[in-house]
């Protein structure tokens, strides 16, 4: 440990206050950064002859791509090459110890993008160093299996009571298209459905989650409701394009989940601008700054505004992981999950700290 560690400990756990709203993932590390190396830690605090210096970020929530900004920030502040890394750690949940969050991603209109951003999501919270899995529970049209190229697929059963999820690129994945027809869905009421529901979350031999994303059935009815109260959920993201409609559907989300005292995340726009790829214009072929009036409104933020591309649709027909095949679109996702990352951490009170370590090696 260097000679500063203490210094750093102190300066980073004595002072670090929690940001208030908008607390996104940039400001939420920025504050780490200073927190880290305050006005008074010259950059000669460091003992040994070492060439390098090693920093080991134990975070509270996923950015472990966030390691090569802060590998260069760190540098610039000690002046010597820095090796970063980034381990995910969060604390148990207290009501279901190994899954740490349960995100609802639910949307009030259908068609919109629900099931791709929350597959994108749970890839892209993979990628910045979470555990994660997606559970699917549109009962619907559950997609999940597409999404993710597991059509045909059954389930094993672990033993009489539990059923093993799927393991795709990273993640975790169990969907109630596998027990459900949907064409017998359409007769069911709130309670068998969030039987089902509970059903999947409690016999699916999940392991250690960070996050566990839940593709909601589009709507704001009898049956989303039932759901959301029945699953110890941590938050929501509600996803909706620029449309109108999309958003008047998307504001009855809000009002939903208000009732079930299920705080929002934030707002995903999906389908937010086109851009030509022959001339290069932008359209904003669904409207303009609709989930921008709705954030304001109801004072949550936009996690994203995605653009309508054809190579997200291809990729979700393909199963394919979007960061692997287009990386400029998995940006997007990235962000989005950093955001949301972060965002949670400060909802949920930001109890737990940030740990940094800093060894010679
Ligand atoms: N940003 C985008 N650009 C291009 N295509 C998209 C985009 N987002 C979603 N799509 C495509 O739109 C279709 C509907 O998406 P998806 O199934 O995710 O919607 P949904 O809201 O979950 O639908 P449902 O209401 O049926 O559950 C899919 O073919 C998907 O590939």
């Amino acid at each position: 440990m260097l000679g500063f560690g203490s210094k750093v400990k102190s300066a980073l756990f004595g002072s670090h206050k929690p940001a208030k709203w908008p607390s996104q993932y940039q400001q939420c590390l920025a504050s780490y950064r200073s927190a880290a190396f305050p006005v008074g830690v010259p950059p000669d605090a460091i003992s040994g002859d070492s060439s390098e210096t090693h920093c080991h970020i134990n975070a509270p929530f996923a950015c472990a791509q966030e390691a090569a900004a802060l590998r260069q920030y760190i540098a610039e502040h000690l002046q010597r090459d820095v090796r970063v890394d980034i381990d995910v750690i969060l604390q148990e949940s207290p009501r279901l110890k190994a899954i740490k969050h349960i995100i609802l991603v639910a949307s009030g209109k259908g068609g919109v993008g629900k099931s791709t951003c929350a597959v994108n999501m749970a890839l892209a919270l993979r990628r910045e160093g979470a555990k994660v899995g997606i559970l699917d529970a549109d009962i619907y049209g559950p997609s999940i299996p597409l999404l993710l190229g597991l059509q045909g697929e059954k389930p094993q059963a672990k033993d009489e009571n539990t059923l093993l999820p799927f393991e795709v690129h990273g993640i975790k994945a169990q969907s109630i298209g596998f027990l459900v027809d949907p064409d017998d869905a359409t007769v069911w009421r709130g309670p068998m459905a969030s039987q089902a529901l509970s059903q999947l979350l409690m016999e699916t031999d999940w392991g250690e989650l960070d996050y566990l994303l839940v593709d909601m059935p589009p709507g704001t009815g009898d049956i989303q409701l039932t759901m959301s109260q029945k699953v110890p959920a941590s938050t929501a993201i509600i996803v909706t394009t620029p449309q109108d409609l999309a958003l008047a559907d998307a504001h009855k989300g809000v009002k939903m989940f208000e009732k079930v005292n299920v705080p929002i995340l934030g707002l995903i726009e999906n389908m937010s601008q086109f851009q030509c790829p022959h001339c290069g214009e932008t359209s904003h072929i669904f409207g303009a700054d609709g989930a921008q009036h709705l954030a304001q409104r109801y004072g949550v933020p936009i996690l994203a505004q995605l653009p309508l591309e054809m190579g997200i649709r291809q990729c979700s027909e393909q199963g394919a992981d979007l960061g692997d095949e287009y990386p400029e679109l998995g940006h997007y996702f990235a962000h989005a999950a950093r955001i949301s990352a972060s965002e949670l951490y400060y909802q949920q009170g930001a109890k737990q700290r940030v740990e940094i370590i800093f060894t010679d090696d």
